[in-house]
């Protein structure tokens, strides 16, 4: 019988449906990293919430896990690189808590405009203090949505309700969608200067980290209100507690931290500054649509095999499988290689297949470019959703099959139409296997995809390749591989180097400074 261990609170609904679909189940909460690892391996499936730290350490600890399920949203408490190298599925419950995430936002909203908790103390206190309080209407205010997925969306809805005009700010926001919601596209900029209260509604990657920066924090319009429902680390705390002081922010209100739990901080006691313990998602009803979901999906995979809302992996038929494995493994990398470096709204793809691959079912392919693609924005697809969500978020996809010979047995190629322009890479199998690039925007390279790359566009010019090394190695980054392709003699060349470590964005500005580099960028497969 397989065994789950459920390590964050939860509710009774999850052990009840485990166990009535047949597997054994503990729950231990509280537990410490090391305390987990020496547990771990006994256990098939691990349930989840925010506090456990899926890391690196536990699942090699875990010699017998199959799944991690997430009751819950975002992921970047489980380490899914690691995870899928180790083929442990993971799982989260895309829907289950985002209308009453969506809720909080609003609430905290409504907390800012009226200054509902100052109040409330100070009324208790018996001070009275009826002059001191002087709030703001919602009604003809300008909200600025930074993402517009399941809860952005769901914000926006409750905040037309409210007669509020809502801009939005979502690079997948496509503009049919937009007009959908009933709400205006801008971008980040236009966002910033325009809106009267902000919320964010992303996960936290490489491109929202601090997308409320210093800088961008002092574009608000003066006597803006901010909230925070989604991830601690897209708001610079900081620079937000000397704008709070100094006025230019009005309010701000934070569910989430840079530190969970977050027991200190310096922004607790600033006037106008609201915060809650990442409440979002802790109502009765979402609390116990996550569990059941978790438990119903963990339950499927570990007595049937079946898959649903997995981030790291397909769901496919067994006869499929097997063929369609390395061509999904391909697809992914080009997905995710081609959204790491475009930047602009998407508004198309082409996913092409030649050769071997125009013989296979083309729809997996396809839905595993498609997950590469997003999850570079959102944490919450997988090849289950990725064809829906590109669907609802208005992406053109075309599939197109080529009876042509081409110069490799087998080819599948992405173009994505942004609006800065067609951008196109394509790769192949090599011994019907190892995916491979094979070329990138129109050069000709071969490349894995594989743990963390230095991206470089550099003139092509005598000596280029020395100073990167030299400086790569002044810098203690190690080389794994290194992949060079180029347009022309004297054009346009592309590097393309594996190091053993994330880049960071040190090492970016310092590659940048390196003379004829025009592009420089980190990637992560
Ligand atoms: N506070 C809580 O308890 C709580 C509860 C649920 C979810 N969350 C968090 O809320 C966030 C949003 O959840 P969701 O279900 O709406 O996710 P989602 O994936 O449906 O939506 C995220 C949106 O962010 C957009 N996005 C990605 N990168 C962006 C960028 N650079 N600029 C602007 N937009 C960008 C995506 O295109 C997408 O539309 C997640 O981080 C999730 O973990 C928090
Ligand atoms: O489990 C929670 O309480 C928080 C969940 C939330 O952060 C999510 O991403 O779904």
């Amino acid at each position: 019988m397989p065994k789950v261990l459920i390590s964050d609170k939860m509710d009774p609904k999850a052990a009840q449906i485990f166990r009535e679909r047949g597997v054994e189940v503990d729950e231990i909460t509280g537990k410490t990293p090391d305390e987990l690892a020496a547990m771990i391996g006994q256990y098939d499936g691990l349930a989840i919430r925010s506090s456990t730290k899926v890391t690196k350490a536990i699942l090699d600890a875990a010699t017998n896990l199959k799944v991690v399920g997430r009751a819950g949203i975002g992921v970047d408490n489980v380490d899914i690189p690691s995870a899928s190298a180790k083929g442990v599925v993971v799982m989260n419950t895309p829907f289950g808590n985002s209308i009453t995430t969506a809720e909080h936002a609003i609430a905290l909203m409504f907390a800012l405009a009226r200054q509902l908790p100052e109040a409330d103390a100070s009324t208790q206190a018996g001070k009275w203090e009826k002059n001191r309080f002087m709030g703001v209407e919602l009604t003809s205010k300008t909200l600025g949505l930074i993402g517009a997925g399941n809860i952005g969306s769901i914000v926006a809805d409750r905040a037309r309700g409210l007669r509020m005009k809502v801009i939005a700010f979502d690079p997948f926001l496509t503009p049919e969608r937009a007009i959908e919601m009933g709400v205006e596209k801008v971008d980040l900029d236009t966002l910033l200067a325009r809106a009267d209260f902000i919320t964010l509604h992303t996960p936290l990657t490489d491109q929202t980290r601090n997308i409320l920066s210093r800088d961008n924090l002092l574009r608000t319009k003066a006597g803006v209100r901010i909230i925070n429902c989604a991830r601690g680390g897209l708001i610079d705390e900081a620079a937000l507690k000397e704008l709070l002081d100094s006025g230019h922010v009005a309010g701000a209100a934070l569910d989430v931290f840079v530190t969970e739990p977050a027991t200190e901080s310096p922004l607790f006691g600033t006037a106008n500054f609201v915060s809650t313990p990442h409440l979002g998602a802790s109502t009765s009803e979402a609390q116990v649509n996550v569990a059941i979901q978790v438990a119903e999906q963990m339950a499927d995979y570990l007595v049937s095999g079946g898959v649903t809302n997995a981030l790291n992996v397909p769901s496919l038929s067994a006869e499929e499988a097997p063929k369609l494995k390395p061509y999904m493994a391909l697809a992914e990398k080009l997905g995710s290689l081609v959204g790491q470096l475009s930047h602009g709204a998407l508004s198309g793809i082409a996913i092409e297949v030649e050769g071997a691959a125009a013989e296979l079912n083309q729809k997996p392919i396809t839905s595993a470019v498609l997950a590469g693609l997003m999850r570079v924005h959102t944490d919450t697809v997988n090849m289950v959703n990725a064809p829906f969500l590109a669907k609802e978020r208005g992406l053109d996809v075309r599939e197109v099959r080529h009876d042509r010979e081409g110069d490799y047995h087998t080819l599948v190629r992405v173009t994505v139409k942004t609006d800065a322009g067609d951008r196109s890479v394509a790769g192949t199998l090599f011994g019907n296997e190892a995916p491979r690039l094979v070329e990138l925007f129109g050069i000709k390279v071969e490349a894995d995809l594989a743990g963390h790359m230095l991206y470089v566009v550099n003139e092509d010019a005598p000596g280029f390749i020395g100073r990167l090394g030299t400086l790569l190695g002044t810098e203690g980054v190690n080389i794994g591989t290194f992949h060079l392709g180029r347009r022309d003699a004297g054009g346009e060349a592309v590097l393309l180097l594996s190091v053993d470590e994330a880049v960071t964005p040190d090492l970016i500005a310092k590659v940048r400074g390196l003379a004829g580099v025009k592009t420089v960028m980190g990637l992560s497969f």
